[in-house]
C-alpha cells in the first residue's frame, strides 16, 4: 500500500503538502495581503522590504527574488505581496508547466513593464528553457528560434523590464548559473511555536472562529514550523469544536480534536509514528535499513525517506548514520519506552548491534 494514494486518510491530508479543492479557497483568503501582515521571517522581511522600498522610490523594476524553504512556509504567498508591494500585476506559471523554450518565450514576450513572473518550482524547469532564461533574467533579452534544422534562426527579441520571482523547495538542486542571476535570495525558515501561534489567531479572526491563547498555543505546538498546517490543523479543530463542543477552541478541545485526526502533541502523524514504532519495538532502536524499516511498515522507500524522516530527523527523533536509522533517546520517551540496555539489543534483525550506544552520543 503506498500512502501517497490514500488521499482521504485524515492524517495524510492534514500534514499533506498541496491543498486541494476547498482548502485551496480557503488557503488563499488566509493568505496575508502585505509584509506588514506576513507573520514571523523577520529577517526575510526586512531585507525584502528595503529591496522593494529602493525599488519604488528609483521608480524602477524590483531585481529578480529567489524565495526557497520547505512547502507551506509561504513561498507563494509572498511573491503576491511583492507584486501588491510594488502594485505591479503578477503572472503565475511553474517550472514543469514549461516544457519546451518556446513556452517561455511566449510568456516572457507577452510581460508588460514591470510585471511579477512568478516562476513555482523553478528547479523543475526544463534546461533549454533554463538557459533562455538566463538571457532574459540578465539582458531583458529572448532568442526565438524560428523554423527547424540547419535553416533555423534565431530572432533576438528585447523584453521590458520585468521581475522574476522563483520559488523552490530544493534550492541546492537550483544551477548555480541560475542563482546566481537573482539579485536577492530569501531562505524562509520553519516558523516558532510564538509565530504559529499569532498564525492561528490571525486565521481564526478571519474565519470568525473562537479560539483562546491556550487552544493556539496548542494547534501551534503540533503544526510542525508550518503555516500551512497550522492553518489546516484549525480546520479540523473548528469542525470538532462546532460538532463536539459549544464552537469554542480551548486547550482541551484542540487536543481531543487532534487526537481523533492522529496528530500527536508534536505533531507526528500516523506514519510518523508507525516508522518510529517500528524502529524501537521491532529493532531495538536501530541501527536498521531504509529498505527493512519501509518493508516494516509496509511503504515505500521513498514515502518513509521523504514523507515521514525529514520531520523526525529534524525533531531530533531519528538519526540517519551509515549503518542505518537510529532512534535517539527523544524517540523513547516521546512513545512512552524504555530503551533495551546498551548490553543486549534486544531487537530481531538489527544485525550486529556492536556499539549501539555509541551513535547516541553523535
Ligand atoms: N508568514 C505567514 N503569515 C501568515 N500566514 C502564512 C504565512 N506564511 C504562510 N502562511 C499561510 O500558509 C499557507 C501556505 O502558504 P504558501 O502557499 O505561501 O506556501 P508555499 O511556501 O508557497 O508552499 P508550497 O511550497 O507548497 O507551494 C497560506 O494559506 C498562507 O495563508
Ligand atoms: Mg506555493
Amino acid at each position: 500500500m503506498n500512502w501517497d494514494d490514500e488521499t482521504d486518510t485524515a492524517a495524510e491530508r492534514i500534514v499533506g503538502a498541496a491543498a486541494e479543492g476547498d482548502d485551496q479557497a480557503v488557503e488563499a483568503a488566509l493568505r496575508p495581503k502585505d509584509l506588514g501582515e506576513f507573520i514571523g521571517q523577520e529577517k526575510v522581511r526586512q531585507q525584502l522590504d528595503l529591496v522593494l522600498r529602493a525599488a519604488r522610490q528609483r521608480g524602477a523594476t524590483a531585481d529578480h527574488v529567489l524565495l526557497s524553504g520547505a512547502p507551506g512556509l509561504g513561498k507563494t504567498t509572498l511573491s503576491m505581496i511583492i507584486a501588491a508591494e510594488m502594485n505591479a500585476p503578477i503572472r503565475i506559471t511553474s517550472g514543469p508547466a514549461i516544457q519546451h523554450a518556446g513556452d517561455l518565450a511566449a510568456i516572457l514576450s507577452s510581460l508588460q513593464e514591470g510585471e511579477i513572473l512568478f516562476l513555482d518550482e523553478i528547479h523543475r524547469m526544463s534546461r533549454p528553457a533554463e538557459e533562455m532564461l538566463y538571457m532574459a533574467m540578465e539582458d531583458f533579452r529572448v532568442d526565438v528560434i524560428v523554423g527547424k534544422g540547419p535553416g533555423a534562426t534565431a530572432i533576438p527579441l528585447d523584453l521590458p523590464p520585468f521581475t522574476l520571482v522563483g520559488a523552490t523547495t530544493r534550492a541546492g538542486l537550483l544551477p548555480p548559473p541560475l542563482r546566481d542571476r537573482f539579485g536577492f535570495t530569501a531562505h524562509m525558515e520553519f516558523y516558532e511555536p510564538h509565530e504559529l501561534e499569532r498564525v492561528v489567531t490571525r486565521s481564526a479572526g478571519l474565519l470568525d472562529v473562537a479560539v483562546d491563547p491556550a487552544g493556539a498555543a496548542e494547534i501551534a505546538g503540533r503544526s510542525r514550523g508550518t503555516p500551512r498546517i497550522a492553518n489546516r490543523l484549525l480546520r479540523r479543530v473548528r469542525d470538532y469544536a462546532q460538532v463536539k463542543a459549544d464552537g469554542m477552541i480551548t486547550r482541551e478541545i484542540a487536543a481531543a480534536a487532534l487526537g481523533v485526526y492522529e496528530v500527536d502533541s508534536r505533531g507526528l502523524d500516523r506514519l510518523d509514528r508507525a516508522v518510529l514504532e517500528a524502529l524501537l519495538k521491532l529493532f531495538g532502536g536501530g541501527p536498521v535499513g531504509l529498505s527493512t524499516l519501509a518493508v516494516a511498515v509496509g511503504e515505500e522507500r521513498e514515502t518513509v525517506e521523504e514523507v515521514a524522516e525529514p520531520f523526525l530527523v529534524r525533531e531530533g527523533l531519528l538519526a540517519r548514520t551509515p549503518r542505518g536509522r537510529v532512534a535517539t533517546p527523544a524517540a523513547w520517551s516521546h512513545l512512552g519506552l524504555v530503551p533495551p540496555q546498551a548490553a543486549g539489543p534486544g531487537g530481531a534483525g538489527s544485525g550486529g548491534g556492536k556499539g549501539q550506544a555509541g551513535l547516541f552520543g553523535m
